[in-house]
């Protein structure tokens, strides 16, 4: 990638955030659920994704209240609030996304509707999480190896400045994405607005 090598404020990363038990029975979970498409723009993107909590419509940005995570998942979510300091119930949203291999997540920020700080936990392949910033002369890079079972936090600039985006990915992975609500008194996490 092209620019200056920039580590974005408010990037964390945490290695083995879960140990390989935790990981295999997540899969074994993961792997039992139903997974939709995510139609963007007309396309069908290779990922299929399940959202707890809120699910979100790609089209009209709306979110819109679903099924809740299921008990079996929450230990995963105690685990990444506890990554983020937050309580486990502000972290509202969770998504589950399956990646087949060569498939990709491109350039993005997170929609706006969600709240400061997203977590997300890796599970199956590795994989790089990429960062971008500014364009010319003022281009900042970032990138990320993401190992299985590892645990990242977004919040800041992080969050929302950078856009994020995963190359294709070597082999079969799964991650789980936690997302607070734009304007919910989220334990020490609160945003006015
Ligand atoms: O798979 C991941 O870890 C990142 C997913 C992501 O960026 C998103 O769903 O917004
Ligand atoms: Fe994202």
């Amino acid at each position: 990638m092209r620019g200056v090598h920039e580590r974005p404020a408010g990037l964390t990363y945490q290695p083995e955030l879960i140990d390989d038990d935790e990981e295999r029975s997540l899969l074994t979970a993961l792997d039992a659920l139903d997974f939709h498409d995510v139609r963007m723009h007309g396309q069908i993107a290779r990922r299929t994704v399940r959202h707890f909590g809120f699910d979100y419509d790609y089209g009209s940005f709306q979110l819109t209240e679903t099924e809740a995570l299921p008990v079996a998942l929450h230990w995963v979510r105690d685990r990444c609030a506890n990554l983020a300091g937050l309580a486990p119930e502000a972290l509202a949203q969770a998504l589950v996304t399956r990646y087949p291999p060569g498939s990709v997540i491109g350039w993005h920020r997170d929609a706006p509707t969600f709240g400061p700080t997203v977590v997300g936990l890796s599970l199956g392949s590795a994989c790089l999480l990429r960062f971008q910033r500014g364009s010319g002369k003022d281009r900042r890079v970032y990138e990320l190896e993401l190992a299985p079972r590892s645990g990242y936090v977004l919040t800041g600039a992080a969050r929302s400045s950078w856009q994020h985006s995963i190359p294709p990915v070597p082999q079969l992975r799964y991650s789980l994405t936690f997302r607070t609500l734009r304007g919910a008194r989220a334990g020490s996490d609160s945003l006015a607005g």
